[in-house]
């Protein structure tokens, strides 16, 4: 039978989620035992593992975001390597689970993202937003032999989508709560959040990207260690320092966060040109490292708080605020959050017992066994689309 059918006949299935985020740290796989669709979808995470980059391989990836050291060469190549990567991983993943790859019926790949560009750039007569991922699904079709679903975005961005952020959909399954208006803000390289009003149905969802996560507190770190640091660990430099209120206030003008949701944004926008910019206002002002960090460290604290109080709080009242991704353990970060938003309950994934590392892999799982059952699995609210699309391009 055709495998597809036999795939999509069955009322439960083992899905592998991969995941390589905006910080390229690693790749992220998560098998997850699905059973459902939709609204009745049940999710049951069996293993999860991050997959690190080696430095190297790190490097030429970061070299592919900068036009300057970027070569449709690089791209070709490395578009490729990636797959293999992927496909390791989840053959890894399959392995600690030990399992094989014939009880596995789909993987859900997100790949990696190189460029963004949500904004309409006007060509010829079209009117042009567009995005890329890398990490070939079909290389991890071939290696894996399991069916693989990958370039969710794209189909997105087709509708006239920002083609993210993507995860509120699974947000909306997941953590949709009948009477309590939750937040869920995500802190990777960039930071997003996913508003569920109380009860709230899918056109009620509201969610955007905040701005940055820990894209510029990682970069900041790299310039004043000379590279012997990459991220502020526990946030401990940051605790040291003092915040530069005249640097954090001129930074928080930044056109990016008075714009209105549905929005995104990329390291096109918060990467190494924008700490340029950001590291020759600092050394005007004198400020020392930790200092330096601490109000880069505020800065994302504080554009999610202002995120808050400008675009979600005159609609609706928060009554929780769970942080996940990375940033979620930086304590100074969670920290000034904290104090940013006094009225509101904060806190983690790992407070509430889940593992926040695995909340995206999980996510790209589900967006996968949605796309096999032809269910819509964008939210155009959030997005910007036009309509409901079903995202992910199938490999048999
Ligand atoms: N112990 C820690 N202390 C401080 N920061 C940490 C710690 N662990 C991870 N981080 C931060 O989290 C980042 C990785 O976060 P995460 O994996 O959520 O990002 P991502 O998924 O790549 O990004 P995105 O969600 O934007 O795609 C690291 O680059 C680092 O800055
Ligand atoms: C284009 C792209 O890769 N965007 C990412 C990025 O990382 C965080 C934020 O910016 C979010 O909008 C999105 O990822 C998550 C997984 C999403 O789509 O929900």
């Amino acid at each position: 039978m055709n495998r597809l059918i036999e795939i999509y006949r069955k009322e439960e299935r083992l899905v592998i989620g991969l995941m390589s985020g905006t910080s390229v740290d690693g790749i992220d796989a998560a098998l997850v035992r699905i059973r459902g669709k939709g609204l009745d979808t049940k999710i049951e995470l069996l293993e999860f593992e991050n997959f690190s980059y080696d430095d190297h391989v790190r490097e030429r990836i970061f070299e592919l975001f900068e036009p300057s050291t970027s070569t449709v060469e690089k791209i070709c190549h490395m578009n490729f390597l990636l797959g293999e990567l992927f496909a390791e991983a989840a053959l890894k993943i399959i392995k600690k689970a030990h399992m094989s790859p014939n009880n596995v019926d789909l993987i859900g790949s997100h790949g990696q993202t190189i460029y963004h560009i949500p904004q309409i750039i006007e060509d010829l007569s079209y009117r042009i937003k567009s995005t890329f991922q890398i990490g070939e699904p079909a290389v991890i079709a071939e290696r894996t032999g399991i069916v693989t679903v990958g370039d969710f975005r794209v189909r997105d961005v087709a509708a006239g989508g920002d083609g993210a952020p993507l995860v509120p959909y699974t947000d909306y399954i997941l953590y949709r709560n009948p009477e309590n208006t939750i937040a869920l803000q995500n802190i990777g390289g960039i930071a997003n959040v996913t508003v569920l009003p109380a009860a709230c149905g899918v056109e009620d969802v509201m969610a955007f990207d905040t701005g940055p996560g820990n894209m510029v507190i990682d970069e900041v770190v790299k310039r004043v260690t000379g590279g012997v640091l990459k991220y502020d660990k526990d946030g401990h430099l940051a605790s040291k320092g003092r915040v530069n209120s005249q640097l954090l206030d001129e930074l928080l003008k930044d056109e990016y966060f008075v714009k209105r949701p549905p929005k995104t944004t990329g390291r096109e926008y918060f990467g190494a040109s924008y700490v340029d910019r950001l590291m020759e206002r600092a050394a005007r002002l004198n400020l020392d490292k930790c200092d330096l960090v601490a109000t880069v460290t505020a800065l994302t604290a504080k554009s999610i708080a202002n995120s808050y109080r400008d675009f979600i709080i005159p609609l609706y009242k928060i009554d929780r605020v769970i942080i996940s991704g990375g940033g979620s353990y930086n304590k100074t970060l969670v920290r000034m959050i904290k104090e940013y938003l006094p009225e509101m309950e904060v806190m983690t994934q790992e407070d509430m017992g889940f593992n926040s590392d695995a909340k995206e892999a999980v996510a790209f799982a589900i967006l996968a066994n949605e796309a096999i059952n032809g269910h819509f699995n964008n939210i155009p609210k959030a997005t910007g689309a036009k309509h409901p699309v079903v995202m992910g391009k199938i490999c048999m």
